[in-house]
């Protein structure tokens, strides 16, 4: 039933390699290179021409036609000026979550059904779903629960949790099964060398090599504060502007002891405070609540019932899953955790996960300090 199918084509290694995997499973492949960031409106950015050179390498070297699209003014408006938004009003915005969710995995949908004529999409995620890798399990009356690949240490799951479910149930993933060293020596052996040793792409898609503290400087207006120990009430030092600083980040301001680390923004003094050493239990915290959360499949049945769900928590992406408690509220969930988390942070999404499920998501808007 699924037979043409658009893959987004990075020009990096493991959308080269679901490339081959598609076409090896006997799918019409139609390349789609995507950019979303205008380069004229700066200098200094790092181009993506070279990205599109290696998509349109791999695209020869497959036999697989290659299209280019623009999602410049979605990105601007769906992602940038949310993140803008968010650091203006003291939070630290993931951008990576909302491209997925509002153009790899909402535009990008959209464009390649109504413009290729595709029957399903396909990236080089490492996620899987209850419909399977090459959706050979579709069940149109069923909705679609997102897992975690079977390379729990390259697991992209928590990249997705705000995707919605009508372009997730129409999504390939033809890595889910494979480890990265796997997808490596697959793209080496089929000579697709250029893009075999490529390194992973990191951080927020646009920013290329330029630091991001000069990147936002350009779009945030610059306020100056003080940074302010907790416990002693004193000033430590000055800070030049709240959208550059995030909590548990290290300031670079000596004390007595150790460095200070950020604890929490106010927004209306401007005034950062910092604790003295990484450790210090201030940035320790177990409880924090949420705004309204987006569920992948649907809400789990206890909390539908205003029980207690019990499921796994991250806010990074990289850190192991924590085991927590979860009840609805008014706003959004109240998380409990397990045990303690160094520097939760308000703007990041809390992910869930239950049994190699990933639940969805929901953003953080408070920490109880207790
Ligand atoms: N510029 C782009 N155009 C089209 N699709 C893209 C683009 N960037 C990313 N994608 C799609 O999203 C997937 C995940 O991208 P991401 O950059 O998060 O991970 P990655 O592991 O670096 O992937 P890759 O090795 O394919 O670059 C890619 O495999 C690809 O399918």
């Amino acid at each position: 039933m699924f037979k043409k199918v658009a893959l987004g084509i990075s020009g990096g290694v493991d959308s080269a390699v679901a490339a081959l995997l598609l076409k090896r499973a006997g799918f019409q492949v139609e390349g789609v290179f995507m950019r979303n960031w205008d380069n004229n409106y700066e200098a200094g950015f790092c181009s993506d021409e070279r990205d599109f050179e290696d998509a349109t390498y791999v695209c020869r070297k497959l036999n697989i036609p290659l299209h280019r699209v623009y999602f410049i003014k979605e990105y601007w408006n769906e992602v940038f000026s949310v993140l803008l938004n968010e650091y203006e009003t003291g939070l630290t915005p993931n951008p990576d979550i909302l491209c997925n969710r509002y153009i790899k995995f909402d535009s990008f949908f959209q464009h390649c059904r109504n413009n290729l004529g595709i029957d399903a999409i396909a990236t080089g995620h490492y996620a899987n779903t209850s419909f399977g890798p090459f959706l050979e399990r579709y069940n149109e009356s069923e909705g679609v629960r997102l897992l975690q690949p079977a390379d729990k240490h390259k697991d992209q799951t928590f990249f997705l949790s705000q995707v919605k479910q009508f372009a997730l149930r129409k999504c390939m993933f033809p890595l889910a099964n494979l480890q990265k060293r796997e997808v490596r020596e697959i793209a080496r052996n089929e000579g697709l060398m250029n893009v075999a040793k490529k390194k992973d792409s990191t951080g927020i898609c646009f920013i290329g090599k330029n630091k991001f503290q000069n990147f936002i400087e350009e779009y945030i207006e610059t306020k100056k504060g003080h940074f302010i120990d907790i416990d002693s009430g004193q000033v430590v030092g000055e800070h030049g502007g709240l959208h550059k600083w995030t909590v548990g980040q290290r300031c670079g301001v000596p004390s007595h002891k150790d460095a200070y680390f950020v604890f929490k923004k106010d927004l209306v003094t401007n005034d950062i405070y910092v604790v003295p050493g990484t450790k210090h239990p201030a940035l320790w915290n177990d409880i924090c609540f949420t705004s309204s959360p987006h569920w992948i499949h649907s809400e789990p049945a206890q909390l539908a019932n205003n029980g207690v769900l019990h499921c796994d928590f991250r806010f990074q992406h990289t850190k192991p899953l924590t085991p927590c408690r979860i009840v609805n509220n008014p706003q959004g969930l109240t998380i409990i955790l397990q045990n303690k988390l160094r520097a939760i942070t308000e703007g990041q999404f809390g992910v869930l996960y239950k049994d190699g499920e990933c639940l969805g998501s929901a953003k953080i808007r408070d920490i109880c300090h207790s």
